[in-house]
């Protein structure tokens, strides 16, 4: 069975013009990109989905919000924020497709805006300067996405987590053990979007190698911050010979590593990534749906509770997503040598990220 991949994601092209949304309505979105299989297509029903972006005003809420309007599984889409979203919502509700959107602001408004929610997507917090490391922004962000999944777990409990806030690596573990004290807990729902590593190794490998960016598929593992992301070259596909030498290897390797610094140097203080990672973000929101809406093979890397590589209990790798969220964690594939060393180097920072979410969402 084809899978659906991450490489296959045409954003705008997945929905079409709103004339054709309607005319095929039982049709998944993705569907017409190819990017799932006619079993899919068959089998798949779009069900009403609600779906949350928590800090839905800032730089990457509001793409995203404006990409996931354009989602024809998402028929309802709250945007919260601590401020500004009334007329991010406003003036999204004016694109004539069938999203309902609607704005919630202020933590007496977050549970209306999280009842009834399949999907919440977290991308509320502060984003880097340059010269800060994603750890610098723990102190800021560690607190909001312990209150906002506090109240996740109150009012939707049994809906897909997406985290964006940084550090993922340390974020994540936070979600998860807020959501273990509200004895709510399911490891299946809590994601770590690391989609836009996937996304940047398959566009520089695919520029490397004069291929369609479309047709690349690069799994990338470990975590999103420096050396913890690790990108399989070795398992790249498709294969253009000569491949890569060993010196191509490591460059590519640290570019991926260091991209989201490349961005954060160019925005010269105004920010991090917001548009490239509004993509990644739609793409891995549109697998989880289709995944909830019962399309099969649907595979994406993600940062997830795990025991795929011992030692760390939290890791990114690619997983089969389905109708109660990650379904599989999917075996690592053999490792290069390089690769194995990658894996060697990120065992410190990866385990002192994880221990530091965990150890503050326990603290009195
Ligand atoms: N996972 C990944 O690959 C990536 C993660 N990021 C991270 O995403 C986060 C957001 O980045 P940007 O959108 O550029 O920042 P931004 O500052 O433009 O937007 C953040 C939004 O969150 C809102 N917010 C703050 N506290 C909140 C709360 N308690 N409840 C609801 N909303 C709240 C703010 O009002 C603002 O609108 C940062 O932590 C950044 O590091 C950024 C790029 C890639
Ligand atoms: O670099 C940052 O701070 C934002 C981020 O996570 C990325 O772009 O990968």
């Amino acid at each position: 069975m084809q899978a659906a991949k991450l490489s296959t994601f045409q954003g705008l092209k997945a929905t079409g013009s709103v004339k054709s949304m309607r005319a095929e309505a039982p049709v998944l979105a993705a569907a017409r990109t190819g990017c799932v299989t006619r079993a899919a297509r068959r089998q798949a029903v779009i069900e009403a989905k609600k779906v949350a972006v928590l800090g839905a005003a800032g730089g990457i809420g509001q793409p995203l919000s404006l990409l996931l309007k354009m989602n024809r599984m998402v028929t309802e889409l709250s945007l919260y924020d601590i401020a500004n979203v009334a007329g991010v919502a406003a003036d999204l509700s004016h694109c004539n497709t069938p999203t309902q959107v609607k704005a919630y602001t202020g933590a007496e408004e977050l549970g209306a805006a999280l009842k009834g929610c399949e999907l919440v997507v977290i991308p509320a917090g502060v984003p880097r300067k340059p010269g800060m490391t994603r750890d610098d922004l723990f102190n800021i962000n560690a607190g909001i996405v312990k209150s906002l999944c506090e109240a996740v777990a109150q009012h939707c409990p049994n809906a897909v987590i997406n985290i964006i806030s940084n550090p993922v690596n340390s974020t994540v573990p936070i979600c998860a053990e807020v959501l273990k004290k509200a004895g709510v807990y399911d490891k299946r729902k809590v994601m770590g979007v690391t989609s836009l590593d996937v996304v940047r190794a398959n566009t520089f490998v695919a520029e490397a190698k004069g291929l369609d960016t479309r047709d690349v598929d690069v799994p990338v593992i470990g975590g999103h911050a420096g050396e913890t992301i690790l990108p399989l070259l070795s398992q790249a596909t498709p294969k253009v010979l000569p491949w890569f030498s060993p010196e191509e290897i490591e460059q590519l390797t640290v570019r991926i590593q260091n991209a989201g610094t490349e961005v954060v140097e160019a925005k010269a203080g105004a920010g991090s990534a917001t548009l490239s990672m509004a993509y990644a973000a739609a793409r891995m929101a549109e697998s989880v749906l289709l995944g909830l809406n019962g399309a099969p093979g649907v595979e994406e890397c993600t940062y997830v509770e795990s025991s795929l590589v011992p030692g760390f209990q939290y890791f990114a790798s690619k997983v089969r997503l389905g109708p109660n969220g990650v379904e599989e964690i999917l075996p690592l594939p053999p490792l290069s040598e390089y690769e194995q060393q990658g894996l060697e180097k990120m065992k410190d920072l990866l385990t002192k990220n994880i221990q530091a979410g965990i150890d503050f969402a326990n603290k009195a």
